[in-house]
């Protein structure tokens, strides 16, 4: 995981010096570059070394999603998705194109694993190793994972796990432009724990300033505003009496918006709230929900926190940031929140030279 994380950024990185080039500084909408990054993250666990097929499949889903947000904004004619227009036809292509990519990387997988060649150490070698041991164990295909159920795995994946993490880094780098006092406070840390070395998995876990900062952007901008839930037994909630069947919605955005929760400074970004830990803070109260709750919270938290840690320290060794005067604050949320003119910053190049 980690080595595909600094890969990933490391390319990123490259990119960015690439358009610094000669300049000491440059405007530079960083959104793109976070999105490419993290999409690459999430091709190179999923499918290792299948890794420039995933990219291609990954491309194909971006579309898809930017298809999805243009009907999503559309006005809503009943039966239209029904209809063969422009874009539904094009909807249909990709989901074709990419359930076919998904099954022909499984179809040579299965081949290299029944001859014992198959690496076993990202999402899809894992999926088909442990479904391979079930329909084994019981003699019979009616246990474990359809190559359907597989292909929904690794979309519900990306879906999942590319969109929300690099929302959460874009955010991030938007606070601390706006906050340079934080900005620099989260840079001695990167270089007194790493100075100009590449950061491994035990410096990251040791970053507290760059994780209480994380724990306030995901309060102000957490990607997933909705938690949905639909109520299988007759609950009382305070004076409501919900019946069984009910669907709710937990709107994140207000609770991590509470003042009463929060206090008057709730609109602030003020990291330092969470200093003494979440729980200290939200009393105990399920009031800070970024990753939801319960049995189906976030399954890949640990995974977007590490992820987001190696982009920003890397980011920091190598790079001051101020927001530039074409930025325009417009968070939007459209499947998740998102700034919806991008990132425009001012990179400066910093001298240290990153190993
Ligand atoms: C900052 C990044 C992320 C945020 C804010 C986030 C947020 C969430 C939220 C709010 C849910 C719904 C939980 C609930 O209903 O209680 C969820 C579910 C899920 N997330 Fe994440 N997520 C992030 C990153 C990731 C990553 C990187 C992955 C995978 C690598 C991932 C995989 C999943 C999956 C598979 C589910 C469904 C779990 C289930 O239904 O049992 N997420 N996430």
């Amino acid at each position: 995981m980690v080595p595909a994380f600094y890969m990933s950024c490391s390319e990123m990185i490259e990119k960015l010096e690439k358009i610094l080039a000669q300049k000491s500084s440059c405007e530079v909408d960083v959104w793109p570059y976070l999105q490419t990054f993290s999409s690459d993250v999430i091709s190179r666990t999923a499918f290792g070394s299948s890794f420039e097929e995933g990219r291609k499949i990954f491309d194909l889903q971006r579309e898809l999603e930017e298809l999805v947000i243009k009907a999503t904004n559309s006005i809503y004619i009943p039966g239209l998705r029904f209809l063969p227009t422009k874009n539904n036809k094009r909807m249909k292509e990709i989901d074709q194109q990419v359930r076919g990519s998904i099954k022909s990387i499984i179809d040579k997988r299965i081949v290299a694993m029944k001859a014992g060649e198959a690496s076993h150490d990202d999402l899809l070698g894992i999926l088909l190793t442990s479904n391979y041991k079930e329909i084994k164990e019981h003699e019979s295909k009616s246990f474990g994972l359809s190559t359907e159920d597989i292909i929904e795995e690794c979309k519900l994946f990306y879906f999942a796990g590319q969109e929300t993490t690099n929302n959460m880094i874009v955010w991030t780098m938007i606070l601390l432009a706006k906050h340079s006092e934080w900005q620099t406070r989260a840079r001695e840390e990167v270089l007194h724990i790493f100075g100009d070395i590449k950061p491994d998995i035990d410096g990251l876990s040791q970053l507290k300033v760059i994780n209480i900062i994380f724990n306030e952007v995901l309060r102000l901008y957490a990607p997933t505003i909705l938690l949905r839930r639909m109520i299988h037994e007759e609950t009382k909630l305070g004076i409501l009496t919900l019946p069984a069947g009910s669907f709710i919605q937990i709107n994140t955005l207000c609770l991590h918006h509470d003042k009463d929760m929060w206090g008057e400074d709730v609109n602030e970004f003020k990291p330092e709230r969470f200093s003494e830990g979440v729980l200290k803070v939200t009393k105990g109260e399920a009031v800070y929900l970024p990753f939801g709750g319960g049995p189906r919270i976030c399954i890949g938290q640990n995974f977007a926190i590490l992820e987001a840690k190696m982009a920003l320290a890397m980011i920091l060794q190598r790079f001051s940031f101020e927001l530039s005067s074409s930025y325009l604050h417009a968070p939007y949320n459209i499947l998740t929140l998102q700034p919806q003119f991008g990132a425009h910053l001012i990179l400066h190049g910093l001298k240290t030279s990153v190993v």
